[in-house]
């Protein structure tokens, strides 16, 4: 093995040869931050139809493409493989008896438990196994993110190895085994991604972009339109694996659907007893008592403001708004007996970062979480909005639960294609929110 103490500033004969399969988004954010640190070895391939195209791209830079994984594989001391969940198998399948021997294999996907099995299945005996996953889309810093590093099949100094050449991200390492992965990425990942998709498959039902008529104007509602529109820019793929091939994920997308619609049920009878009961038990379960030793997560509804789109103030006072999806939220993780903040400081996303600052921001409020119980019962303004909210998540989870691909690039698309104009604007406004969020909660 290439001495694991190397640095990109090591001589160029001793630094390892470092290969990236699949030059998407996570494996081309990846090139270049290596590159641009430093390290001069690095051989990337994707599908053979885009080797023109990429060799183009990479032209003059220290970066290599090659044809396909065979070729990275034989000459790579660490190779990741950054394909969709999804292909994993056939892919390490297909490339995985050309790795080097003694070389380290590693995988950026978000479901670790295919992975695992492609890993053992086609990868000789005489490499080591490494993985890795950074919590965070393409387009956010990676400094000081989470980046999950699993030591599966190696000796130490194969992890040592890993961690400097991945040094240049100066992300904050995170070690798990790769079922504590898919654990603790059910938690925080899964179960927050139906809630937005809901939110995003039920405003387009109704075939309106709120925000741009002063609904869903400022404070945390900024936050759910942000991320809404952000994991809609994204791969399909990349939420459609997570959902689908992570064995804990169905059980809570399931129970995140079964929430809003109880809920929902109370809202309709009008059973403000039954509700405040129900959420107020979800609050002590997930909140404890609040001892407000722990800062809050978003510092102030102005901050956020500051990000949001279409108009830049709401154009009227905020309506009652029941807020079902974070009232079901917090129901869904006391049923689960999730806790969120453990998790917050060990491998949160920034999307379930935020999400938890949302909810915390409603329910750490007596007053907000009154509101929002007497908005449920009493208020018909958001009633179409909640209706179509019940639906979404109840569809998704179906269609989670069906764990057809097809079926699911279909849903996710169809709403996807409805909030495509908007995405450019959301893009730019929802990395500077994350930062700003970031940035006060790091400070
Ligand atoms: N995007 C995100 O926010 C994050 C994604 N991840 C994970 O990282 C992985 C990659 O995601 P991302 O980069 O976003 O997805 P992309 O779709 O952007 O990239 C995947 C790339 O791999 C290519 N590919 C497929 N098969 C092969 C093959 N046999 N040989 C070489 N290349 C191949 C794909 O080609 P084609 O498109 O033609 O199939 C595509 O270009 C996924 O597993 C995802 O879950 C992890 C963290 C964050
Ligand atoms: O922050 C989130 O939850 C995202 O949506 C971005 C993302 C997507 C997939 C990952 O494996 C990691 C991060």
């Amino acid at each position: 093995m290439v001495g694991s103490g190397v640095s990109p500033s090591s001589p160029v004969e001793e630094q390892p040869a470092i290969g990236l399969i699949g030059m998407g988004a996570m494996g081309s954010m990846y090139a270049q931050c290596l590159s641009d640190a430093g390290w001069k070895k690095i051989y990337v391939c994707d599908l053979p139809n885009k080797y023109e195209a990429l060799k183009t791209k990479y032209e003059n830079t220290g970066i290599t493409v090659l044809r396909d994984g065979h070729l990275v594989s034989r000459v790579s001391d660490f190779i990741m493989y950054s394909v969709e969940a999804e292909h994993i198998s056939r892919v390490v399948s297909e490339y995985g008896s050309s790795t080097k021997v003694g070389a380290i294999v590693s995988g950026q996907t978000s479901v670790k438990a295919p992975e695992k099995e492609a890993f053992e299945k086609y990868l000789p005996q005489d490499v080591h196994i490494v993985s890795c996953h950074s919590l965070h889309g393409p387009s956010v810093s990676p400094a000081g993110q989470p980046l999950v590093l699993i030591k599966y099949r190696a000796p130490d100094e194969a992890l040592t190895l890993v961690e400097n050449i991945l040094q240049p991200l100066g992300s904050r390492y995170v070690y798990l085994s790769y079922e504590d992965h898919d654990i603790v990425t059910a938690n925080t990942q899964a179960v927050t991604h139906a809630a937005f998709l809901s939110m995003g498959t039920a405003w387009a039902s109704e075939s309106s972009y709120p925000w741009e008529h002063g609904y869903y104007v400022g404070g945390i509602e900024t936050v759910k339109v942000n991320i809404m529109l952000r994991i809609y820019s994204n791969k399909w793929h990349v939420y459609a694996g997570l959902a689908i091939l992570n064995p804990s994920a169905r059980v809570q997308i399931d129970q995140y659907a079964r929430s809003t619609t109880e809920i929902f049920k109370l809202m309709l009878a009008r059973d403000a007893e039954g509700l405040r009961a129900r959420i107020y038990d979800a609050r002590t379960r997930v909140f404890g008592n609040g001892d407000g030793s722990r800062a809050p997560i978003l510092l102030s509804e102005d901050m956020l403001n500051r990000f949001s789109l279409g108009t830049s103030t709401p154009a009227r006072a905020p309506l009652p708004n029941s807020h079902l999806s974070l009232l079901a939220m917090v129901d869904c993780w006391a049923r689960l007996e999730i806790q969120p903040f453990e998790h917050l400081d060990l491998a949160a996303t920034p999307i379930f970062r935020m999400w938890i600052g949302v909810a915390e921001y409603l329910f750490r409020s007596q007053e907000r979480l009154d509101a929002a119980i007497d908005a449920a019962v009493h208020d018909l303004a958001h009633r179409s909005d909640d209706l179509e909210f019940v639906i979404a998540s109840r569809g998704w989870s179906q269609c989670i639960s069906f764990g057809n691909f097809e079926l699911y690039k279909e849903r996710f698309m169809q709403t996807a294609t409805f909030f495509e104009s908007r995405f450019e604007e959301a893009t730019k406004l929802g990395s500077a929110m994350i930062q700003a969020i970031m940035d006060s909660s790091m400070t």
